[in-house]
């Protein structure tokens, strides 16, 4: 890598010629494919903004003028041009962001891989500028399918009416998301992106004009002057310049000198401007060129030369639920299905081949896909909007307002839901069970296996008055856990052995495993504990309070916030009871988790068997009195914060 191994920063790139920029992205792609060949990671929308990324920091520069990224998966390249070119740990504890990170570069500024924010971050620092007259641009890079995200156009709203406020907006236009970008945004980009570019035309024009004699310069003044009615008819510019926004493009994002040209025009335009690029998600690798299902958007190790997997996972979540979906989809013709622009990562795609009319792809809009469902359920069917448990962040209010006030049978299924780890603090699925306690009438389900994700799915879709939700982690799912018993709705996954034990170990979703391994690291101590899970966390079972009555103190373990979580609802549900068995909640400590594995995440934060049977332990000698009364046991420091 004669030419990458150069690049200190962006100002290095400015001595290359044309020749050697074009050599310098050989090398970047050589680089990405070898590289995350090895870590995984977001291989085809990197490999897609090659050019484009080396022409915006020729053009801007970057930190004084600030490169925004949308969702931010895409800034491989970026950080390569940025100074940092040791991706061996990407993703890795201690190793590079997959995404951009304030603590790694100066360059860097939007860390959440949330979709649809790059155009409010821009507004913003757009404005700012403006407010300390400082003399710096804005770029902002923002894909196709961050552009169907509804955040976008408000931000869009925004931006377009001030006409004086330099904001440089660049569309990465590759025609997907996953798949192929669905909707009336797309139509209409496909329009532009099919039609010669007016801007190329304008080019062309004033070169033919200016070698005419005398008519030509006043010929071309007054055509460029014609603005809108001859852009319409050469080249429809419609919804941005309806909008009030100058749109220059379609620009071949992978033509450097045409890049920089157009970006180095709206750089000097003095306001708001759209550089609509064309790209191809994938380029110059054709095991993820060939890749129908999503160009390689997000890819483990694979073999380099053939994109092959390198390790097959076996059964996960997702497929479960995928093919019960599908199960249910023969048995209901009332059941449909809804996906936020991730059809096959969150395992709907056997149940759209299967019934192609009941799925509806939304676009990044998981708001909409909220609203449409309570739509749905109150037209008659019942939706399933399968999403990663991250992303229902952003539709709180219309579940709260739209799905359960109306009381819409509306499943929300939330895949990744707990630590996920790789993709750092904005993927962690780990405050779903918070946020969602708030829902009056939402039930919320979470299965500690396969098989109770099949039947929790099948009790969710046969409630057609309230919101339901199934949420799961990411990734291979563990053996069966079989009951042992029941108590009300609970399931018993371990007896304690005697009438009067000591602890009840409440077990949530798929840390039954552990908390069986818990309970048995007790016994060891001599300390006795039944495990329960309680399927349906909201609302509390009855039967909790009397259980715990029954006990000399109570443990909850989830893979979810502590803050308002589970163990939150079953403290309360205790008080309200008048059992003042005293309770201990283990979960994820409030707070933002750096990028590692999931297991080292989970280890860090304390949640680990260990951890909790040694905290346990401890609780239970309070209790015994070796260290004072039972007031002490709140006197134990829960989980690691
Ligand atoms: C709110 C939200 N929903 C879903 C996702 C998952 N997601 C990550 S990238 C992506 C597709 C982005 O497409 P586009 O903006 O066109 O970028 P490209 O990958 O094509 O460069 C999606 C849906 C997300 N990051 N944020
Ligand atoms: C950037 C983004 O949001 C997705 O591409 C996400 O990184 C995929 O996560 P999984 O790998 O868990 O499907
Ligand atoms: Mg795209």
């Amino acid at each position: 890598m004669p030419l990458l191994t150069r690049i200190r920063g962006p100002r290095d790139l400015d001595r290359l010629s044309l020749e050697e920029l074009d050599q310098l992205a050989e090398e970047i792609r050589t680089f990405l494919v070898d590289a995350v060949s090895k870590t995984g990671g977001h291989l085809g929308p990197n490999l897609g903004v090659v050019e484009l990324t080396i022409a915006l920091h020729r053009v801007f520069e970057s930190p004084k003028d600030k490169v925004l990224w949308d969702t931010g998966h895409q800034s491989y390249v970026h950080k390569l041009l940025t100074g940092r070119q040791d991706f061996s740990r990407l993703k890795m504890k201690g190793g590079l962001s997959g995404y951009p990170s304030q603590a790694e570069s100066e360059h860097d500024v939007i860390e959440n891989s949330h979709a649809s924010t790059v155009l409010g971050w821009a507004d913003g620092i757009a404005k700012a500028n403006e407010v300390l007259d400082r003399d710096a641009h804005v770029v902002a890079v923002i894909g196709d399918g961050a552009l169907t995200g509804g955040m976008a156009w408000e931000a869009l709203n925004n931006i377009a009416d001030a006409k004086d406020r330099p904001l440089v907006i660049v569309v990465n236009d590759n025609e997907r998301s996953y798949a192929p970008t669905i909707g009336g945004l797309a139509n209409h980009l496909a329009t532009l992106r099919t039609t010669e570019g007016y801007e190329r035309f304008l080019a062309r024009t004033k070169e033919v004009l200016e070698r005419t004699p005398v008519v030509g310069k006043p010929l071309f003044d007054t055509l460029h002057g014609a603005k809108k009615g001859l852009k319409d008819f050469i080249a429809p510019q419609g919804m941005f310049e309806d909008l009030g926004l100058k749109y220059v493009g379609p620009i071949d994002g992978h033509d450097i000198e045409a890049l920089e040209s157009a970006l180095a025009r709206a750089k000097r335009f003095g306001g708001p401007v759209i550089v609509h690029c064309l790209t191809e998600k994938g380029r110059g690798y054709q095991p993820a060129l060939q890749d129908e299902a999503d160009r390689f958007h997000a890819v483990g190790r694979i073999h380099p030369d053939t994109g092959l997997p390198i390790a097959s996972s076996g059964a996960d979540w997702t497929s479960v639920f995928g093919e019960e979906m599908v199960k249910l989809g023969k048995e209901r013709e009332d059941i449909v299905a809804i996906t936020a622009a991730m059809l096959q990562p969150v395992g709907l795609d056997r149940f759209a081949k299967a019934f192609p009319e009941r799925v509806y792809d939304v676009g990044i809009a998981e708001q909409h896909a909220a609203v449409s469902a309570a739509g749905l359920a109150t037209g008659g069917v019942h939706p399933v909007f399968a999403v990663y448990a991250t992303f229902l962040n952003r539709a709180f209010d219309q579940v709260l307002m739209d799905v359960a006030l109306h009381k819409c049978g509306v499943t929300f299924v939330l895949d990744r839901a707990g630590v996920t780890g790789t993709d750092g603090a904005s993927h962690n699925g780990m405050w779903d069970m918070s946020i969602l306690q708030v829902v009056p009438g939402l039930r919320l389900a979470a299965p500690r296996d396969a098989d109770q994700v099949r039947a929790q799915l099948r009790e969710a879709v046969a409630v057609d008055d309230a919101p339901t939700v199934v949420r799961f982690s990411k990734g291979a799912v563990g053996p069966a856990v079989p009951a042992v018993g029941r108590v009300g709705g609970m399931d018993v996954l371990r007896q304690p052995g005697t009438d009067t034990p000591d602890v009840l170990l409440v077990s949530v979703g798929a840390l039954a495993p552990m908390c069986l391994e818990i309970a048995a690291l007790l016994e060891k101590q001599g300390i006795t504990t039944t495990v329960v899970d309680p399927r349906w966390v909201k609302p509390v079972d009855e039967a909790m309070a009397p259980l715990a009555e029954r006990h000399r103190v109570v443990v909850t373990v989830e893979d979810n916030s502590r803050v308002g979580g589970v163990g939150s609802a079953i403290a309360q549900a205790l008080r309200d009871a008048g059992v003042d068995v005293p309770l201990r909640d283990f979960g994820i400590p409030p707070r933002f988790l750096d990028h590692a594995s999931r297991a080292e995440v989970m280890a860090e934060i304390g949640l680990t068997a260990p951890d909790i049977a040694r905290q346990v332990t401890g609780l239970v000698a309070k209790l015994d009195g070796k260290y004072g009364t039972a007031a002490a046991v709140d006197s134990v420091q829960p989980a690691r914060d």
